[in-house]
C-alpha cells in the first residue's frame, strides 16, 4: 500500500554509554542524528522536536520526525524505521517507534522562526547587499540548551529544526553567478576597506560553501505559549551562531513572529505539524522598513559615487562609473548563464533590488546578466548542512567542553606506581576514566592498529609500547619504520637492538628481514626442538624473545605502493595466525586511516583498536562505532581502546624522551636501560 505521512520517534539520549558519562557525547549526538538523516534527505523532509516541559528539566524530550516527501510503500517505510532504531543512532539514543505521531500543539499561541537577514552596506566603492552566513565555527563552548530553557515561563516549548534538500539548479546557477561577479567587482577593492572587505569575505564563504556543498532549505522554528519566549530562545541561538565581532555591527539575526490573528499563523502551525518547511516566513525589511530605505538612501549616495550596481528610486537606470570594473564585470560575466527567477514567494520582486532600470538600453542588455538582490534573496532561507549542524551543536544539554575534565599523565608516574603491571606478556596502555590503569597482552593480542589525527598522540604512544616491550628485556628485538626519521633516533643511542629504517623504499628489505630473520629463524628453532611455541622454546634454554615491528604512518607504504602494503598485510595475516605462538608483533600506526591504508585485512589482523581523535567517519570505519570522532580537537594522549581489555576511552601517559643535550637519559625513563 503506498503510503504518505510523517514517521514519528521519540528519541531519548541514552545515559551511560560505556563508560562514558553523558554530557560528554551530546554534542555528537546531535551530529549524529543529523548525519544519519541528511543521508536520506533527498527523500526525506524531517523534523526535530525538542518539546521541553518543566516537569522534566533534566532531559529534553526529543521527536524526530520524517516526512516522505515522495510516496513509499509500507515495506520501505518498515525499512527507514528498522534503519533508523538499528543505526548508528541508536548508540546514542532510545528510539521508539510512535505510530500516533507528535503530541497535539493546540497550546501554540506563538511561532518564532529564524532566518538569516541581510544587511545592505555602503561604502563609496562597494553598496551591496550581504546575505548572512551561520557562523558554526564561531561556536567554542557548547551552549546548554536547558539553562536557556529553564529561563522560560513556557510549559511547552517545541523547537522545530526541518531540513529539505534543496534542488533548483537554475536558480542556484543564477545566485552562483551573482556572487562570482560580485567577488570579482569587489576583489579590486578588498584591501582598500574593511566593510568591502569583509563583504568579499562573506561572499567567498558562500562561493566556496554554496557551490561546492549539498544545500537544504532549512526552518528554525520555536512553538511556544508567549512571544517573549519563543522570541528569546531562538535570539540567543542566533547570537551563538551569528556572532562575529567584527560583523555584530551591522548584522542582524532577529527571529519573525506570528501571532495567532496573523493568517500565516495557521499555515506555519500546520507546516509543523504535517512536518514541512513553512515558506511564507519572509523578511517584510526587503521591501519595507530598513531594506526599503537603506536602500533609496543609500542608492542615491552611490550614484553620486562610483558605486558598481545601482538604480535610481524612480526606476531609471543609472549604471555605475566602473572604469576598471566594468571591463571586468563583462570580461567575467558569460551571458549565457542562467539566472534565477526570483522566488515566487517574494511578493515585491523588483522593489528591492539593486538593479538597472527598465527601460535603459544598458538595462536591456545587462537585463539578465547584472546581479540583483532578488539573486540573493534565496539565501535567506537555504543553508548548508556545515552551518545547520551549528544548531545542534549548540543544543547540548551536557556539561561544556570546557568543564569536561580530561586529564594528562607522565609517564614517570604511571610507572612509579604500577610498574608491576610491566611483563614479558603485559604492558600498561594508560588510564581510563576513573584512572584505573588499563593494560594490554602480546600473547592475547599480537598486532595493533593505532590510528589518530595529526598531533594527536600516537608517537608518544609508540616511545611508551616501546619503552615498556623493552623494559622487561632490553634484548628484545624492535624493528621501526620511521619515515619522520627522527622520532626514533634516540634509542640508537641505548644498548639496544633497535633497527631503524625511513625511507619507504627500503621498507621491502625490512619485509623480508624479519620474516626471515624472525619468522623463519623460529620455525627452524621450533621445528629442532620439537616445541610449538615462543614459551616452550624459552623453557628450552634458548635465547629467544618476542620482537616488535614499528610501522610509523603506514599511509606512506600505501603511497609508496600497493603491491608493498600487500605484502606487509600478508605478513600480518601469517604473524597473526601464528602471533600467539611466535612473538612477532606488529604496531600499525597512521594518521590517515582511510580505506587505501586501515584496508579490511589490516583491520582484520589488528586484534587491538587504539584510536586517537579522528573524524567521525574514520572512527565509524576502524571501529564500527563514532565514538573516537567524539574527542575534542585539543585533547592529546586519550584515545578509544578497543581489545584485551575491552573497549572504554584510555588517557595515555606523556612519555620524556631523550632529547641531545637539553633531556639527557639520566632525566628520562630509558635511564633503566642504562643501569640494567
Ligand atoms: N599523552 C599525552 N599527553 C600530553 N601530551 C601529549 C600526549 N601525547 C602527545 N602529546 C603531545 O602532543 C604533541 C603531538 O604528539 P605526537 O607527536 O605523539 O602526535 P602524533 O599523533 O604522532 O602526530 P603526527 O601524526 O603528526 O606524528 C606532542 O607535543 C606531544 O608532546
Amino acid at each position: 500500500m503506498i503510503q504518505k505521512f510523517p514517521i514519528c520517534f521519540e528519541a531519548h539520549l541514552k545515559d551511560k554509554i560505556g563508560s562514558i558519562s553523558e554530557s560528554k557525547f551530546h554534542i555528537f549526538a546531535y551530529e549524529t542524528l543529523l548525519n544519519s538523516l541528511t543521508q536520506a534527505c533527498d527523500k526525506f523532509v524531517f523534523s526535530l522536536r525538542h518539546l521541553y516541559t518543566p516537569l522534566d528539566k533534566k532531559k529534553l524530550s526529543s521527536f524526530i520526525l520524517i516526512n516522505p516527501i515522495v510516496e513509499i510503500d509500507n515495506s520501505e517505510k518498515v525499512e527507514i524505521i528498522e534503519g533508523l532504531i538499528k543505526g548508528s543512532l541508536n548508540r546514542f539514543y532510545n528510539l521508539t517507534y510512535k505510530p500516533e505521531g507528535f503530541p497535539q500543539h493546540n497550546w501554540v499561541t506563538s511561532i518564532s522562526e529564524m532566518l538569516k537577514y541581510g544587511e545592505f552596506i555602503k561604502q563609496p566603492e562597494f553598496t551591496g547587499y550581504l546575505p548572512h552566513l551561520f557562523s558554526t565555527e564561531l561556536i567554542t563552548n557548547n551552549f546548554n540548551l536547558l539553562k536557556l530553557l529553564e529561563a522560560t515561563s513556557c510549559e511547552n516549548l517545541i523547537l522545530d529544526f526541518s531540513l529539505e534538500a534543496y534542488n533548483s539548479p537554475k536558480e542556484q546557477a543564477g545566485w552562483n553567478n551573482a556572487i562570482n561577479d560580485l567577488v570579482n567587482c569587489l576583489s579590486d577593492y578588498g584591501s582598500k576597506s574593511n566593510s568591502v572587505k569583509y563583504a568579499l569575505e562573506l561572499y567567498r564563504n558562500y562561493q566556496d560553501n554554496y557551490s561546492e556543498n549539498q544545500l537544504f532549505h532549512y526552518s528554525i522554528k520555536a512553538l511556544g505559549e508567549n512571544t517573549v519566549d519563543t522570541i528569546a530562545i531562538l535570539q540567543t541561538l542566533g547570537e551563538i551562531v551569528g556572532s562575529k565581532k567584527k560583523a555584530r555591527r551591522i548584522l542582524n539575526l532577529i527571529p519573525l513572529t506570528l501571532s495567532p490573528e496573523q493568517p500565516s499563523f495557521i499555515k506555519s502551525l500546520d507546516a509543523t505539524k504535517n512536518v514541512q518547511i513553512f515558506k511564507g516566513m519572509q523578511w517584510d525589511g526587503w521591501e519595507k522598513r530598513i531594506g526599503k530605505n537603506l536602500e533609496k538612501k543609500l542608492i542615491k549616495e552611490t550614484v553620486k559615487s562610483s558605486g558598481f550596481l545601482c538604480s535610481l528610486d524612480d526606476g531609471s537606470l543609472s549604471f555605475p562609473i566602473l572604469p576598471s570594473n566594468l571591463g571586468q564585470f563583462n570580461q567575467s560575466y558569460n551571458t549565457n548563464r542562467t539566472l534565477p527567477n526570483p522566488s515566487e514567494s517574494i511578493e515585491n520582486q523588483n522593489s528591492g533590488d539593486l538593479t538597472l532600470g527598465k527601460d535603459s538600453s544598458l538595462s536591456k542588455i545587462f537585463e539578465t546578466q547584472i546581479p540583483k538582490v532578488e539573486h540573493l534573496k534565496p539565501l535567506h532561507h537555504i543553508t548548508t548542512y556545515q552551518e545547520v549542524v551549528g544548531f545542534f551543536q549548540a543544543f547540548s544539554p551536557g556539561v561544556s567542553s570546557s568543564e569536561i575534565e580530561f586529564f594528562t599523565t607522565s609517564a614517570e608516574e604511571i610507572f612509579f606506581k604500577h610498574h608491576h603491571l610491566i611483563t614479558k606478556d603485559t604492558y600498561i596502555v594508560g588510564l581510563d576514566d576513573n584512572k584505573k590503569p588499563i593494560t594490554s597482552h602480546w600473547t592475547e593480542i599480537p598486532h595493533r592498529l593505532i590510528a589518530g589525527e595529526t598531533g594527536a598522540g600516537k608517537t608518544n604512544f609508540l616511545h611508551w609500547i616501546i619503552f615498556q616491550f623493552l623494559y622487561v628485556n632490553p634484548q628484545r628485538k624492535v624493528y621501526i619504520a620511521d619515515f619522520k626519521g627522527t622520532d626514533f633516533l634516540y634509542l640508537q643511542n641505548l644498548d639496544i637492538n633497535v633497527e631503524i629504517i625511513d625511507t619507504p623504499e627500503d621498507s621491502k628489505e625490512l619485509v623480508e628481514k624479519i620474516y626471515a630473520r624472525e619468522y623463519v629463524d623460529r620455525l627452524n628453532l621450533m621445528k629442532k626442538y620439537g616445541v610449538s611455541s615462543l614459551k616452550l622454546l624459552q623453557e628450552e634454554g634458548v635465547d629467544i624473545d618476542r620482537s616488535l615491528w614499528v610501522i610509523d604512518e603506514a599511509a606512506d607504504i600505501a603511497d609508496f605502493s600497493y603491491k608493498l602494503r600487500e605484502s606487509i598485510e600478508k605478513r600480518l595475516k601469517e604473524y597473526a595466525r601464528k602471533g600467539r605462538t611466535f612473538g612477532i608483533h606488529v604496531l600499525y600506526c597512521t594518521q590517515r586511516p582511510t580505506t587505501e591504508v586501515v584496508t579490511k585485512q589490516v583491520t582484520d589482523q589488528c586484534g587491538e583498536k587504539t584510536v586517537f581523535r579522528v573524524t567521525p567517519d574514520a572512527s565509524q570505519r576502524i571501529l564500527d562505532d563514532t565514538v573516537a570522532g567524539t574527542i575534542p580537537k585539543n585533547v592529546r594522549g586519550r584515545a578509544w581502546l578497543d581489545g584485551y581489555a575491552g573497549r572504554m576511552f584510555v588517557n595515555v601517559p606523556k612519555m620524556k624522551k631523550p632529547e641531545g643535550s637539553t633531556i639527557p637519559i639520566e632525566d628520562t625513563l630509558w635511564h633503566h636501560f642504562i643501569s640494567k
